[in-house]
């Protein structure tokens, strides 16, 4: 374990296994993001993703709150079997003027069986007053009886102050009075919450670093709504939290929670702690990935550490310096968190992104003159409407082109002769669209017409059957994605046209793009491409 330097320059005291939580509320305030619905199923799912990346605990939803998180405990206590993380039931203190003992949610948290729960709770003057309508001695009365009746069943306790920071800007005595009652009568861990996400780092800083003195274990927990919520977060660690607070891809209410694997990567990879169990921090990544396909919320692309672009590479002085020396342009090597290095290829490349590329395609582009011939190809496109960098395979086939059919990329399948395509109206109004496509194919002539719902549709039609018959292959290729984007929109009907297809063989996904002022051109060479790249590798 390395000692790195903090932001004041001061050494970052390391940590040791164990003395750190890393809390994982994916669950609980990720499922509060707008559009996320998730199943028993699916919460059973995420958690087993979350103990195999190694968080210390799993906030797994509200029991009693409603029937599908009172269910998910019920399901856990059945069928999940954790190996490293401790499941945490989420609930709020009891209501004014009653006993925990008696209270009905207090009661579900109980029900729920799981060993640990936290407490949401008020620390915020304004909030004890207007919304919970009773006043500041009954808050306090409200935290000592739910946590002591909790620790009194055998919970262990944690409490979420809620409002805490602009609590604390309001009335800095109460909200550490509320700190200060809650670790008395036993919670373990006085999480401070940044609930309406509207902090910076130096103050969170100021803030946390005040209420350390008390000596009180701290947590952090921070919203987005500033975009500081991951450098919220390291800002209270640095200031004496020993638990934070976050969801997998940054999941919550508004604009999310703080991102916990930037968390977690920042603090193993920059402070040099060892937070996860050996290795897990490598399947960040694909752990990451399999949460956005259970949520069907898709992470950004950009997002750090993780995101498909997080090593992606399209400058070309970026990509002549990688060639040297990946670590010149990237922050840490990709592998440590499981992503991928990826070099792109457009009109912002030069030399050294084609030839990173090609090699990757298993094309030598180490020729100078042929690699500049490329990417002098690439910018006259890519000037004219094509781009590489989402068409992978119109890519490798311009390669072969330029390097005569070798390296990986052998002869043309086909020959296309001819072919048109025409629509009419039928006499019940309905529009029938043929297609007629004649090409030469190992050695014979294929005349075909096809007919369909439109005319790339036809097309697509008239030419899968002309080629079926050379290459019965082509019956297992699926196109599953066709984008068209008018590049010049103010031209109107006559601008240019981008066509992006994705088309797969059931193993691979390969993307073509063809670019017209014709829209059905556009189509035409994205679809014939996207054949012919398919039976090129196929042979390969
Ligand atoms: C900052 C956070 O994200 S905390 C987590 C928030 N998550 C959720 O709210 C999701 C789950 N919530 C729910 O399903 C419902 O709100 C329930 C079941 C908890 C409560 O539902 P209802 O009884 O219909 O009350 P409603 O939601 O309208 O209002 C919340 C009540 O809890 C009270 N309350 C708010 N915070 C607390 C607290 N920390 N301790 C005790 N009571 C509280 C409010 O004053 C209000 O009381 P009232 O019923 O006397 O007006
Ligand atoms: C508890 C919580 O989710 C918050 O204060 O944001």
């Amino acid at each position: 374990m390395t000692t790195a330097p903090s932001l004041n320059g001061q050494a970052t005291a390391p940590r040791q296994p164990g003395t750190f939580h890393v809390y994982d509320t994916t669950l609980r305030d990720g499922a509060q993001q707008e559009a996320m619905r998730l199943t028993v199923a699916d919460k059973l799912r995420i958690a087993g993703y979350l103990d195999e990346l190694g968080v210390g605990w799993i906030e797994g939803g509200w029991p009693g709150a409603n029937p599908n998180d009172t269910a998910f405990f019920a399901a856990a206590a059945d069928d999940l079997k954790l190996k490293n993380a401790t499941l945490v039931a989420f609930g709020a203190t009891r209501r004014p003027n009653g006993r925990a003992a008696d209270d009905p949610l207090v009661a579900a948290l109980r029900d729920s069986l799981a060993s640990t729960v936290c407490l949401v709770a008020k620390s915020h003057v304004g909030h004890v007053e207007r919304a919970l309508r009773t006043t500041r001695e009954e808050n306090l009365a409200m935290i000592t009886d739910t946590v002591s009746h909790l620790v009194g069943e055998g919970r262990r306790v944690f409490l979420d102050c809620e409002h805490f920071f602009d609590g604390f800007r309001l009335d800095p005595g109460y909200a550490t009075e509320v700190v200060r009652t809650a670790a008395q009568v036993g919670a373990e861990v006085v999480v401070l919450c940044d609930t309406n996400g509207g902090m910076l780092p130096p103050w969170v800083g100021e803030i946390v670093e005040q209420v350390a003195g008390l000596g009180v274990p701290l947590g952090i927990h921070a919203h987005n709504d500033t975009g500081c919520a991951v450098a919220n977060t390291l800002a209270a660690v640095d200031a004496g939290a020993m638990h934070v607070q976050g969801t997998i891809n940054g999941y919550g209410e508004r604009t999310g929670n703080a991102d916990l694997i930037p968390v977690i990567a920042n603090l193993e990879l920059k402070y040099g702690w060892d937070l996860l169990p050996e290795g897990r921090l490598a399947e960040a990544t694909r752990i990451s990935h399999a949460i956005a396909a259970v949520t069907n919320v898709a992470g950004s692309g950009r997002q750090p550490y993780v995101g498909a672009s997080a090593f992606a590479h399209k400058a070309g002085l970026h990509a002549s310096a990688i060639k040297v020396d990946p670590n010149l342009y990237q922050h840490i090597d990709p592998g440590l968190v499981g992503n991928d290095m990826r070099m792109l290829v457009s009109d912002m490349a030069g030399r050294a992104n084609i030839q990173i590329k090609g090699e990757e395609l298993g094309f030598d582009l180490s020729d100078r003159d042929l690699a500049a011939r490329v990417t002098d190809a690439v910018k006259e496109r890519e000037a004219r409407g094509y781009s590489y960098e989402a068409a992978d395979a119109s890519f490798e086939l311009l390669l072969r082109d330029h390097t005569g059919g070798t390296g990986s990329l052998p002869g043309d399948p086909f020959a296309i002769e001819h072919w048109r395509v025409h629509s009419q109206a039928s006499s019940d109004h309905a529009t029938v669209t043929e297609a007629t496509v004649k090409l030469s194919a190992e050695g014979e002539t294929h005349l075909v017409v096809g007919e369909g719902n439109g005319p790339v549709n036809a097309l697509d039609q008239a030419l899968r059957d002309a080629l079926i018959k050379a290459y019965p292959q082509i019956a297992g290729y699926e196109l599953i994605d066709y984008k068209v984007r008018i590049l010049d929109s103010g031209h109107g009907t006559d601008a240019v046209t981008r066509v992006l297809i994705d088309t797969t063989d059931g193993e691979h996904v390969w993307t073509t793009v063809g670019v017209g002022a014709n829209i059905i051109d556009a189509s035409w060479e994205a679809l014939t491409d996207a054949y012919r790249f398919g039976l090129i590798r196929g042979r390969g």
